[in-house]
């Protein structure tokens, strides 16, 4: 199925602000794109406008140029027209058919011959590793086992685009990890159009191939996982993706903290008019441990740190720092050697600093003195 794409899409609800505002969103033919935000931001409603269970109030919707919505037009393309599976939270199966007679369901409604549901519904069940279940009822299943038949029942009528609102959220860590990894296999082995809704920015991080990040009906950021990683658009994005969060901290003349010392030491590294930055930020990860009186260079910003906590999760070890008047937390995958009340020195390298404005959003970070003025034009621009 081609692209399907969202254009200046709103949608209210009659009361209360818009649920979705001005939404322009394009999802690849292919892609396995993730709704991400915290509850309330519109993602529901925004799968559910494109699966044509809520009319949006204006925008179009279209499918490889296909109107399906259009408020100017007049166009609205009903739900079963759509050729969309829909899978939501609660599974939804018949509590009277078995997981079998379930599977086949939509193939029965489409009057597909018996042989053919046959194969479809045994290959849906192969894929979902739920053969071995295909004769028992849905209460004889476990929350997982009820997960798949739901995926299973969807995929034997092999809809073009896979619509998923928070599909695992009933489920427990392990089972959760474990189908995170069976919908990536089955997107990488069928190629389907996903659209995937959640608030948790795990799923999204390692299963999407792009996110689409949302906070009170606007979308914030549209881009590849890592993007949105490592070059997060705005304070929010930066702050709601990554756990533990980056560290934050107002970068002012006075402050004693990591916004004070990266100012100053921006400043020192002349990498544009740091007067622009409100914000700086630095992921834990980024935070390294070095030797007491390490010195910080152009490249790098060094500084001490007053150790609140050392939380040793088995893969790595978190820490919980005091520098100056903030707080900082760092995560290294090294053993970190230090007790509560110990000063211990910290290096962040110039370019795992982000930086943002007074309107929150990116800004980018000269090179420095020497090199690459262009970036720096760029940024005074
Ligand atoms: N049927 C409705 N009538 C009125 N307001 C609604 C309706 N459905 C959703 N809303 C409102 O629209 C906004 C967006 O809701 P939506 O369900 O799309 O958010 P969400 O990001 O999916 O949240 P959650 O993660 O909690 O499901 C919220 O403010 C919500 O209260």
């Amino acid at each position: 199925m081609p692209t399907i794409a969202l254009q200046s899409i709103s949608k209210s609800y009659g009361v209360g602000p818009l649920a979705v505002q001005d939404l322009d969103l394009t999802i690849p033919d292919g892609s396995f794109t993730c709704l991400l935000g915290p509850s309330g931001c519109g993602k529901t409603t925004t799968l559910r406008m494109i699966a044509g269970l809520e009319h949006p109030t204006a925008g179009s919707i279209t499918v490889g140029g296909r109107v399906l919505d259009s408020v100017e037009q007049g166009t609205f393309v009903p739900t079963e027209r759509r050729g969309m599976g829909l899978v939501f939270q609660n599974y939804a199966l018949w509590p009277h058919l078995t997981v079998r007679r379930n599977v086949e369901f939509g193939l029965r409604v489409q009057k597909v011959p018996a042989a053919e549901r046959r194969t479809r519904v045994d290959a849906a069940l192969a894929m979902m590793q739920i053969a071995t279940v295909a004769e028992r009822y849905p209460s004889q299943l476990s929350g997982g086992q009820q997960q798949r038949v739901s995926l299973a029942r969807m995929l034997a009528v092999n809809p073009s685009v896979l619509l998923l609102d928070e599909p695992l959220s009933n489920l427990d860590a392990t089972l959760r990890l474990e189908m995170r990894a069976e919908l990536k296999r089955l997107h990488e082995e069928t190629g389907h159009t996903i659209v995937f809704v959640t608030h948790d920015q795990l799923e999204a991080m390692t299963m999407a191939t792009q996110v689409a990040v949302m906070k009170d009906g606007v979308l914030q950021q549209l881009a590849p996982p890592m993007d949105v990683y490592h070059r997060p658009a705005n304070v929010f994005v930066a702050a709601f993706v990554g756990s533990p969060p980056m560290n934050l901290a107002p970068c002012d003349a006075e402050g004693d903290g990591l916004g004070g010392l990266a100012r100053q030491y921006l400043q020192l590294a002349q990498v544009g008019p740091v007067d622009r930055v409100a914000t700086v930020g630095v992921r834990p990860e980024a935070v390294r441990v070095v030797d007491a009186g390490h010195p910080g260079s152009e490249r790098e910003l060094a500084f001490d740190g007053q150790v609140r906590a050392v939380l040793p999760t088995g893969a790595a070890w978190t820490v919980s720092l005091t520098v100056g008047s903030t707080e900082l937390y760092l995560v290294s995958t090294d053993e970190v050697d230090a007790t509560t009340g110990n000063t211990i020195r910290c290096a962040v390298q110039r370019k795992a600093l982000h930086v943002f404005g007074p309107d929150g959003d990116r800004l980018n970070l000269g090179s420095g003195r020497d090199a690459e003025r262009e970036e720096v034009a760029q940024w005074v621009s």
